[in-house]
């Protein structure tokens, strides 16, 4: 198909906040959206902050069964904590297909979030407090990260919006209050396992990934063929979601990717959810994404990707992005769903998007 990609370009954000490199970067940056709807950033100043990180997980996972089962996700109704360990490690998991457990999962939110209580609506409880594992620094060392990476997030959305040509502070509106950590492992497997099968990230508005160097990364282009990502060494990977598709009504669709397990070492990667609103209903999206859409320099047909799965985003069945993003988590974790939301359970498990 022309127009389509064969590698995952590269942007270099300390060129986009110099003057005199800024507009062609930008232009390297739309394309990138456009075109592939992935790309590694470079020169993001968060450099010493990942390896700190990095350098933590196999030590985070290591830690006794017990210390990570107290933290297990089954006690959160905001599904945060630890996940894949005991039974289900390695049991696929078949109502949704990415879920083949081929890893193992710390899973944390923005800290600072306090507890629902009744009289607030029923989706607002997805943005609770973090379980953190009984390790030394475990709480500093993902409150400094969800830090950092979080600012980068919010100027590179501004970025993003200013190679769009629309003013900086366009999609600010639509920013949640709690984003979303995982620290992922994917032991080796047998060759061509499935680590995390195809799918789009769904919640957000972008994805920050930093991959380690082991591999297995890969994205879907338009002639579905796999393009590998391979590890870029002090880069993040970052990735269109379906919250950002569905604000920009189509034009800058999520790109689907997925991980190979790794066959002789260990991978681990930390992928940042930067989220959108909860409370945001379909009319006010649909509305927003109208307006966006007009004033977005519509990419010429041989740049134009389609959108081919359904956004829970646009989903009628829900009252806002809130409810259809707590339907995807009860669906996506049953165990945790039947426990907290046993009538939420069985109405969204009879339902199809
Ligand atoms: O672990 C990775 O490298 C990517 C994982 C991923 O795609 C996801 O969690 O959505
Ligand atoms: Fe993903």
């Amino acid at each position: 198909m022309p127009g389509d990609f064969s590698t995952v370009p590269i942007v270099d954000f300390s060129r986009l906040t110099d003057p005199t490199s800024r507009d062609e970067e930008l232009s390297r940056l739309r394309d990138a959206i456009f075109v592939v709807g992935f790309l590694y950033l470079i020169n993001t100043g968060l450099e010493d902050s990942i390896h700190r990180t990095h350098k933590e997980l196999p030590s985070l996972f290591n830690l006794p069964a017990e210390v990570k089962e107290r933290c297990n996700m089954i006690n959160s109704p905001s599904f945060r904590g630890t996940l894949g360990w005991g039974q289900r490690l390695l049991r696929p998991r078949p109502i949704f297909a990415r879920y083949h457990v081929l890893f193992l999962q710390f899973d944390f939110g923005t800290p600072g979030m306090r507890e629902w209580t009744e009289n607030e609506p029923f989706w607002k409880r997805l943005e609770g407090p973090n379980q953190y594992p009984d390790y030394p620094g475990a709480e500093k060392l993902v409150r400094n990260y969800i830090e950092s990476i979080d600012s980068l997030a919010q100027k590179f959305v501004h970025l993003v919006a200013e190679s769009l040509s629309l003013p900086p502070d366009t999609f600010d509106e639509f920013k949640g209050s709690m984003s979303r950590l995982k620290f992922v492992k994917y032991p080796p497997a047998k060759a061509l396992s499935q680590g995390v099968g195809p799918h789009k990230d769904s919640a957000g508005l972008f994805t920050f990934l930093s991959q380690d160097n082991i591999g297995g990364l890969q994205v879907l282009n338009n002639n579905g063929e796999w393009i590998d990502a391979p590890p870029l060494e002090d880069s993040l990977v970052v990735n269109i979601q379906q919250g950002f598709e569905a604000i920009t009504g189509g034009i800058c669709p999520a790109t689907t990717h997925r991980v190979i397990a790794p066959t002789a070492k260990t991978r681990y990667s930390i992928p940042f959810f930067l989220s959108v609103r909860l409370d945001l209903t379909l009319e006010k999206l649909q509305a927003s994404a109208s307006h966006i859409k007009a004033r977005l320099p519509v990419p010429n047909t041989e740049k134009r990707r389609d959108v081919d799965v359904p956004s829970e985003f646009l989903s009628p069945l829900y009252s806002c992005f809130g409810e259809a993003h707590l339907r995807n988590r009860i669906i996506s974790h049953p165990d945790v769903g039947k426990k907290w939301y046993p009538d939420l359970y069985e109405k969204y498990s009879q339902q199809r998007l």
